[in-house]
């Protein structure tokens, strides 16, 4: 667990960026800029103050061995390499063990949040769903997909607003059965639209 986000070094390291843009930090409008970025930082990276799996310790027994899939996760996350949002849909299931533990559906929400909320990349934030999942639940199959836009390519750099990113985690079953992974990602991407 990190220790607690240390609100006046960040309000401090934004005072210093206003200044070297050319900004005028002590004028009027921008007098308290700082501290509300610093709470901006906190909330947005606040997934580092928690470890999300634990998130899926309350599990229940029900009796279904069927795919589980929770889709259109809204998440929101700042790319590790410019402190610049990425956001989009997160599509989580998993295919309970027989007779195995479910856990509650808003628990996969949480999970997404909370790996979402710090500094990260596409890549490793769809993997660490899956290994939590993975983890935690012992299921036969976990398909974890997230389709997102990065400001990184819309605002700056190659400025190419619309482009999707699109990235899949297939644990167990789904990553070593083609026909249950086809099964899967039918029912995340097509299923229902
Ligand atoms: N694989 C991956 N790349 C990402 C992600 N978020 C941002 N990037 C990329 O990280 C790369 C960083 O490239 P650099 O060349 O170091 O930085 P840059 O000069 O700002 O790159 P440009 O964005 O091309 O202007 C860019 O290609 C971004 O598109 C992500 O979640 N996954
Ligand atoms: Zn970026």
């Amino acid at each position: 667990m990190s220790k607690e986000v240390d609100h006046e070094r960040i309000a401090k390291a934004v005072k210093e960026i206003l200044a070297a843009i050319g900004e005028d930090p002590d004028r009027d409008g921008l007098l308290d800029t700082p501290k509300r970025v610093a709470r901006y930082f906190a909330e947005v990276c606040g997934g580092l103050q928690e470890e999300p799996a634990e998130h899926l310790n309350k599990t229940f027994e029900v009796d279904h061995d069927e795919i589980i899939i929770v889709r259109d996760i809204t998440f929101y996350s700042i790319c590790e390499h410019h402190l610049v949002p990425f956001f989009g849909r997160a599509h989580v299931g998993y295919l309970p063990e027989a007779n195995g533990r479910i856990t509650g559906l808003s628990k996969l929400a949480r999970l997404v949040d909370g790996y979402a909320k710090r500094p990260q990349v596409q890549e490793r934030l769809t993997s660490q769903i899956a290994d939590a999942i993975e983890d935690k639940l012992s299921p036969r199959g976990v398909a974890v997909v997230l389709e997102a836009q990065h400001m990184c390519m819309s605002m700056r750099g190659i400025k190419k607003p619309g482009s999707e990113t699109v990235t899949s985690s297939m644990r167990g079953l789904f990553r070593e059965n083609a026909s249950s992974r086809q099964e899967v990602l039918q029912l995340i991407l097509q299923g229902g639209r």
